[in-house]
């Protein structure tokens, strides 16, 4: 296929690693330049407004995908002055204590601040309350300019400004494309002269990584669940011709039912499956970044994916990163190698899974089809995940016009060119022979089960070793139904095929939602599309209506008459399933249920999983012939929700007592969930989560009573530890503790804002630029120094108070900075808690 589209392989390159070079502090060297900057320089060299246009900050509402196209990036050496009393001057900006405003425009609504949440390198993350609804979002804040800290020419910083501000609108369209219910939702998006403000669904149950680090390694089986959510997810961002690129443990959240969510499509791109169009941007983190990456060499997109979800799983099970070095040279040694130790404690199937996926040759390696469909996946289950990609019919000429026009962010031209381009890929002899052969597929009788399952892989000798793959079938087969990337007309044939059907779906999600709104009678009836041939998978069942992910389930599909753990067996296509896993499984507990239970269906859904997580083999953690396992010994006193449910209060009570006596560790509780209002988080402040003074001497009690108040567990996941100590005590230790390890802190309501420089011998691998080849997240974000210092983590300990149970638990929560170094920290902290 010839083409002039900048789709793909012509992206701007961004970063290496997100584990994670911050940024240098000010004063050092600049970083050098991403290698394709040039492709930007028009858009670097487009003129800045005026000043009476420059006075106009809140852009006028426009359609959240499409960027504010006035809101053009101002030169370096304007100065205003906004209505909100904040200096518009980028210098003053990023010296100024108050950074970002409180309140933002956003189309949809206003949205007020209430705290941050989380540091990346792009920025802060504040989580932000919707005026009108109440609803909450985690807001991203991204900077649109880079400071003048001398260390780059103005040229040089426009450039730079540029190209990040082409990536912002890449990831801004792609979020707002995606409907998938385990990729975290874009609600809104805003760009005002100086941010990117993008608002996402607030994911409240805390981050994999705390999970982990606070319970050591999981069970196979519930890494498996969450490991199907993920294959579930990047399978459907492939299909549609995105690579997300940055798979990382950090970038998995926990939602409060206790599914995952994935975040940061920051460094995600469309990719194509032409040979003279592949991906040559080297970034993502280097625990979890493919060796061809690390290498230069030009990639597809999918594979590196793969590489990235087989450390991702690794993790999971085993609580610890497979390639690690306090020397970064030994560790790219390791990544290019690829050789991995396995805990004798894991699973053969499971060994056997991540070891394709962490196969050194990309031609070689698993693709997600291999990894959907393998033993490992499939155990418990009746076939692979759901992908929840919508029903597709290869598309004919004459286009929608008003999907053209909303093909924005992507550089892909005017409507007028993307027309003509997309008409060329339609009309080509490739595509009409890709639609030819599926209409043939859809004309054959139906498969019998048996063929599907062959099909599907269940055949397949998953132990044998594929020696006859060429690089085509290895590189290609993302699909989950076996058809090579570029031969199936309703999958990532084409990127620019792939945004159009996205983006008509998304109109249409739209229109649905006005007509919902506009009232029952107006809602059109949702078209009932039979599954063709290829989407039928086994076991056969009648057709059901169909569902988006995130429509409202009606009673019937909530409750389906399925066995437990059937969420695979009808396909991969099948949109009647798209009811979650944990729903489908989680079985009726009476024949009783009815609608206005269902809410209460998806808490107890959490509770169940709170309980499966926490159940963990305690025998095998002491197994671990590492020796590096996370968080033994808090694991060790984890205890179930199950066990505590099982218990009486009274009962515990008294063993606590006992113990306490005794002098053991008190037992860790898996605690039910209770969010916290928003008059709670209200109570915050702006920012500083309500923090006092500096920590910097010990007060057996805070001045501020309100401070010493626990805050209640919010998700479900991240209680590291509990203690019958009082409360008053619990503090003291925290104090005592960090500033024995060095550890700057605040209080805060609720616990303690902690950040801490390690020493270099503290230090997981630093990124020395100049032995490091990559492109850093810093040259991804275009350079400046806004974030933390080099080596810098901010997290936070709460003290959570346990409901029905009078104990306290410990919770963390990274804020920023290098996860690892935060692993290591957390860890030390409490070990000498000896909670
Ligand atoms: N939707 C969300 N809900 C809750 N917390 C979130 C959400 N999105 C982001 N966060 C928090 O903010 C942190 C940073 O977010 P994100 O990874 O998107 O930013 P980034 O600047 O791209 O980071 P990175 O440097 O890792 O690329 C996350 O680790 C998480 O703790």
């Amino acid at each position: 296929m010839t083409t002039t589209m900048p789709a793909a392989g012509t992206e701007m390159p961004i970063r290496s690693q997100s584990v994670r070079t911050r940024r240098p502090p000010t004063g050092t060297r600049p970083d050098p330049l991403p290698r394709s900057e040039s492709s930007t320089r028009a858009e670097a060299s487009r003129p800045s407004r005026t000043r009476s246009q420059r006075s106009t900050n809140a852009p006028s509402p426009r359609h959240p995908q499409q960027p504010d196209a006035s809101a053009a990036p101002p030169s370096h050496h304007a100065e205003e002055h906004r209505g909100d009393g904040t200096s518009t001057d980028p210098r003053r900006h990023h010296t100024s204590k108050h950074k970002y405003r409180t309140m933002i425009p956003a189309p949809s609504g206003n949205y007020t601040f209430i705290k941050t949440i989380g540091q990346g390198s792009m920025g802060k993350v504040k989580l932000a309350k919707k005026e009108v609804t109440g609803e909450l979002v985690a807001c991203k804040i991204i900077e649109r300019v880079s400071p003048d800290d001398g260390r780059q020419s103005r040229e040089e910083r426009e450039k730079a400004d540029a190209a990040r501000e082409d990536r912002n609108a890449r990831e801004a369209a792609i979020v707002s494309l995606l409907n998938h219910q385990y990729i975290c939702g874009l609600r809104d998006n805003l760009r005002t002269r100086w941010h990117w403000y993008m608002l996402f669904e607030y994911v409240n149950g805390g981050q994999m990584l705390d999970y982990i680090i606070s319970h050591g390694k999981l069970k196979e089986k519930q890494a498996r669940k969450f490991a199907r959510q993920i294959a579930s997810a990047v399978d459907y961002c492939h299909r549609n011709s995105i690579v997300h690129r940055d798979l990382k443990i950090e970038n998995i959240l926990i939602s409060k039912t206790g599914d995952i969510k994935i975040i940061d499509f920051g460094l995600s791109n469309l990719f194509s499956p032409d040979e003279d169009r592949k991906l040559k941007t080297y970034c993502g983190s280097l625990y979890f970044a493919a060796p061809e990456l690390l290498q230069a060499k030009p990639y597809t997109g999918p594979e590196v994916d793969v590489w990235s979800f087989g450390v991702v799983l690794f993790v999971l099970v085993c609580g610890k990163v497979p390639f690690d070095d306090q020397y970064m040279p030994a560790l790219h040694q390791k990544i290019k190698k690829g050789a991995v130790d396995y805990p004798s404690w894991l699973s053969s199937e499971c060994k056997h899974l991540i070891s394709r996926m962490l196969v050194t040759d990309p031609r070689q390696r698993a693709t997600m089809h291999e990894v959907m469909n393998h033993p490992w996946m499939l155990k418990g289950y009746n076939g692979p995940p759901e992908n929840y990609l919508p029903q597709r019919e290869p598309l004919s000429l004459p286009l929608d016009n008003e999907v053209i026009a909303n093909m924005t962010g992507f550089k892909f031209g005017p409507p007028e060119y993307i027309r003509e381009e997309l008409t060329k890929r339609i009309k080509s002899p490739k595509y009409q022979a890709a639609v030819r052969r599926l209409e043939r597929e859809r004309e054959q009788p139906q498969p019998t089960p048996k063929d599907v399952e062959k099909r599907r892989g269940f055949g397949f000798d998953f132990y044998k070793r594929r020696n006859s793959v060429t690089s085509r079938d290895t590189l290609t087969t993302a699909s989950s139904e076996g058809l090579p990337i570029g031969d199936d007309p309703l999958n990532a044939f084409d990127p620019l095929i792939s945004i159009y059907y996205l983006v008509r779906e998304k109109l249409e999600r739209e229109r649905e939602g006005q007509a919902a709104q506009a009232g029952p009678l107006a809602a059109p009836p949702k078209v009932q599309v039979p599954p063709s041939p290829q989407q039928a998978q086994p076991p056969p069942v009648p057709p059901s209506p169909i569902v988006r992910p995130k429509e409202k389930h009606s009673l019937a599909e909530i409750v389906p008459p399925a066995p437990a753990h059937t969420d695979g067996g009808r396909g991969t296509r099948t949109r009647a399933r798209s009811h979650s896993e944990e729903q489908t499984r989680e079985p009726v507990k009476n024949g009783l249920l009815s609608p206005d239970m269902i809410p209460q269906k998806k808490e107890s859904t959490a509770a169940g999983i709170f309980r499966r997580l926490s159940t963990r083999d305690r025998k095998k953690d002491v197994g671990d012939p590492t020796g590096k396992s996370i968080q033994k010994s808090v694991s060790m006193r984890a205890k179930s929700l199950g066990h505590a449910r099982r218990e009486s209060i009274q009962a515990r009570r008294a063993k606590r007592e006992a113990e306490a006596a005794r002098g053991d560790a008190a037992p860790a509780t898996a605690l039910p969930v209770r969010e916290e209002t928003d008059a709670e988080l209200g109570e915050l402040d702006n920012d500083n989560g309500g923090e006092t003074s500096g920590g910097s001497h010990e007060r057996l009690e805070p001045e501020d009573p309100d401070l010493a108040k626990p805050v209640f567990l919010k998700g479900i996941f991240s209680v590291s530890t509990t203690s019958t100590k009082p409360l008053v005590e619990i503090r003291a230790d925290i104090k005592r503790v960090l500033r024995a390890l060095g550890v700057d802190y605040k209080e805060i309501k609720g616990g303690f804002r902690c950040a801490h420089s390690p020493s270099i011998a503290e230090r997981q691998p630093q990124y020395d630029r100049s032995r490091y080849s990559h492109q850093s997240s810093d040259e991804r974000r275009g350079g400046g120094s806004r974030g933390m210092d080099d080596g810098e983590i901010k997290f936070e300990i709460l003290i959570v108070k346990v409901p029905i149970v009078s104990l306290h638990g410990v919770q963390f929560k990274r804020v920023g900075g290098d996860t690892w170094q935060y692993k290591a920290m957390a860890e030390h902290i409490v070990r000498e808690l000896r909670l």
